[in-house]
C-alpha cells in the first residue's frame, strides 16, 4: 500500500465492510459474546488495581457493551467517565458517569453526561471496529482516540475490545496511529507488546540453538 490517500481510502472500505458484518449479527451471538468479553475485562481491570477512573464508552452501531460492567465497577467503588467529543479534530474529554445521571445526545446522537465535571481516565477502554496484532485500531475515521493516547501528559493504559470478525492482517499503521496495550476479544486477550518480544525470543531461540 502507497502512503496516506490509498490508506485511508482503503479502511473507509473496511470500515463499511467491518460495520455491516457487525450489525447483521443476530442478537443472541452479540449477546453471548457481549457476555464472554464481561468477564475478561474485569478480570483484567482487577489485575490492573488500583485503578483511580477508568473511561468506559456509551455504545452504539452493535459495539460490545459495556454498561452492565460500568453498573458493577461503580458499586464496587470505581469512578468512570464517557467520551465527549467538545471539537471536532480535539482530543476527547471525559465526564464523570455514574448510573442514572442525566444524559444529554452528542455527537452522533451519542448519549452523554449532562454537565458533570471532566476527569482525567488512567484506564481508557475503546471500542474498535477493527484489530490488527500489533495492537492497532481502526475505529469509525475521527481520529479521537488517538488524539487523546498521543495528548500530554500522562498516557491512559488503552484496552481495545472488539469481536473477533474485527481482526485484521493489518490495518497499515500511519504515524499518526497509537497502538493499544491491550485487546480482548471473546476468545482471547492480546498483549502485542509481550507477544512481539514473545515472538522475538522465539525467533532468537532457534537461531541460537546449537
Ligand atoms: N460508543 C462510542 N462513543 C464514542 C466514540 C466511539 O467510537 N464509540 N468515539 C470515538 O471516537 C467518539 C465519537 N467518535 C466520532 C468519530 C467520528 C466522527 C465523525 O465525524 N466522523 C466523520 C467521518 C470521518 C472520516 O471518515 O473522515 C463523519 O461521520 O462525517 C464523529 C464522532 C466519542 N464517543
Ligand atoms: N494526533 C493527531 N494529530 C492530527 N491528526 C490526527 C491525529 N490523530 C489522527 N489524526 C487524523 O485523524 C484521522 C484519523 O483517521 P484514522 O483512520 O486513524 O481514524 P480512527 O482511528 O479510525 O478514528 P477514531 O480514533 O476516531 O475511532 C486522520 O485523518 C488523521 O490524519
Amino acid at each position: 500500500m502507497q502512503g496516506w490517500p490509498e490508506v485511508r481510502a482503503w479502511r473507509k472500505a473496511e470500515r463499511a465492510r467491518l460495520l455491516a458484518q457487525r450489525l447483521a449479527l443476530p442478537r443472541a451471538q452479540r449477546e453471548a459474546w457481549n457476555d464472554a468479553i464481561t468477564p475478561r475485562l474485569a478480570a483484567l481491570l482487577r489485575a490492573r488495581e488500583p485503578l483511580r477512573t477508568i473511561g468506559f464508552y456509551w455504545p452504539f452501531k452493535g459495539e460490545y457493551d459495556p454498561r452492565p460492567l460500568m453498573r458493577a465497577l461503580h458499586d464496587a467503588g470505581l469512578r468512570l467517565a464517557l467520551p465527549v467529543v467538545v471539537e471536532r479534530a480535539k482530543p476527547l474529554v471525559f465526564r464523570a458517569w455514574w448510573p442514572g445521571i442525566p444524559m444529554v445526545p452528542g455527537v452522533w446522537n451519542i448519549p452523554v453526561p449532562a454537565g458533570s465535571a471532566a476527569v482525567r481516565p488512567d484506564v481508557l477502554v475503546a471500542p474498535l471496529v477493527g484489530f490488527d496484532a500489533r495492537g492497532y485500531r481502526l475505529g469509525y475515521g475521527g481520529g479521537y482516540y488517538d488524539r487523546t493516547l498521543g495528548a500530554p501528559p500522562a498516557r491512559p493504559l488503552a484496552i481495545g475490545v472488539g469481536f473477533e470478525l474485527a481482526a485484521l492482517g493489518t490495518i497499515h499503521p500511519q504515524p499518526h496511529d497509537v497502538p493499544m496495550d491491550l485487546i480482548i476479544t471473546p476468545e482471547r486477550t492480546l498483549r502485542p507488546e509481550r507477544d512481539a518480544a514473545a515472538r522475538e525470543r522465539e525467533g532468537m531461540g532457534e537461531a541460537c540453538r546449537e
